[in-house]
């Protein structure tokens, strides 16, 4: 009998200790690993805030990698519903163009990806888990209505076990349920990591899912062999 991690859900929320700690390289490593195992894959970043503008209209890159490694080729408006072109806070970049974010424009987004039938389907958000839509409202209110099982990201480096552990305790003070966890390596040579990570562990209950190393050329990898999960 394999002793792989099961993931066994057709759809998680991938939420992480900050911005910028790897969200998005997860994201891929674990549509790679899905993809290698012939299953139908689908990334979503429902909100993106960190556009180019093209003739296309505005393109985020962590949505563009979603939608390179997602096996169900979709047009790019259905993979990222909501951009915006300033790298800021996504609410703030809306208030700046007076162009509220629209929940039920992500509702629909994922109702329309649910239809493709994927075995995976993986939404990547922004930011940290709680990240607001507006001055009223948090994305992760909307994770935790929606049922979607959590995989936090946790980034080396010194800080994290804070931020880790906060943002566990705020999913489950949300309601959230977390499916497991990633450690990736998004510094090279942070000392004691390994410590770091022994430490975590000895707090966090759910499974560490997979560990992903610092490597300079990063986006040219396949990650897939990184994450030893049965989809
Ligand atoms: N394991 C790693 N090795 C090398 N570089 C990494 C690693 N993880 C992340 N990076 C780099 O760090 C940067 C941030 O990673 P990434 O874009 O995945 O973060 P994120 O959490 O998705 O950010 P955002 O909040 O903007 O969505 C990227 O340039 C990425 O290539
Ligand atoms: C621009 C950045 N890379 C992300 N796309 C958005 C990060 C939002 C962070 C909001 C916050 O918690 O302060
Ligand atoms: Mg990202």
């Amino acid at each position: 009998m394999s002793n792989k991690i099961k993931l066994n859900q057709a759809i998680y929320f991938i939420t992480g200790t900050d911005t910028d700690i790897g969200k998005t390289v997860c994201t891929k490593a674990l549509l790679q690993a899905a993809n290698k195992q012939h299953k139908a894959t689908l990334g979503y970043k429902p909100i993106s805030a960190g556009c180019e503008v093209t003739i296309d209209g505005l393109r985020n890159e962590d949505a563009l990698i979603l939608q390179q490694h997602s096996s169900i080729q979709l047009p790019y408006s259905m993979i990222n519903p909501v951009a915006y072109q300033q790298p800021i806070a996504p609410h703030i970049a809306a208030a700046e163009i007076e162009q509220a974010i629209d929940i039920n424009l992500i509702d629909k987004g994922l109702s329309q990806l649910k239809q493709h039938n994927p075995d995976l389907l993986l939404i990547e958000g922004a930011g940290g888990w709680h990240l607001p839509i507006n001055n009223k409202q948090l994305l992760s209110t909307w994770v935790v209505e929606q049922k979607i099982p959590l995989i936090v990201i946790v980034g080396l480096k010194l800080g994290c076990l804070n931020h880790a552990l906060l943002t566990i305790e705020s999913i489950r003070h949300s309601g959230g349920v977390i499916a497991g966890w990633i450690a990736n390596h998004s510094q090279q040579n942070m000392p004691y990591v390994n410590e770091n990570i022994a430490t975590l562990k000895s707090f966090i209950a759910e499974p560490l899912l997979a560990e992903i190393p610092y490597m300079d050329n990063i986006d040219q990898q396949n990650l897939a062999d990184l994450c030893d999960i049965e989809f």
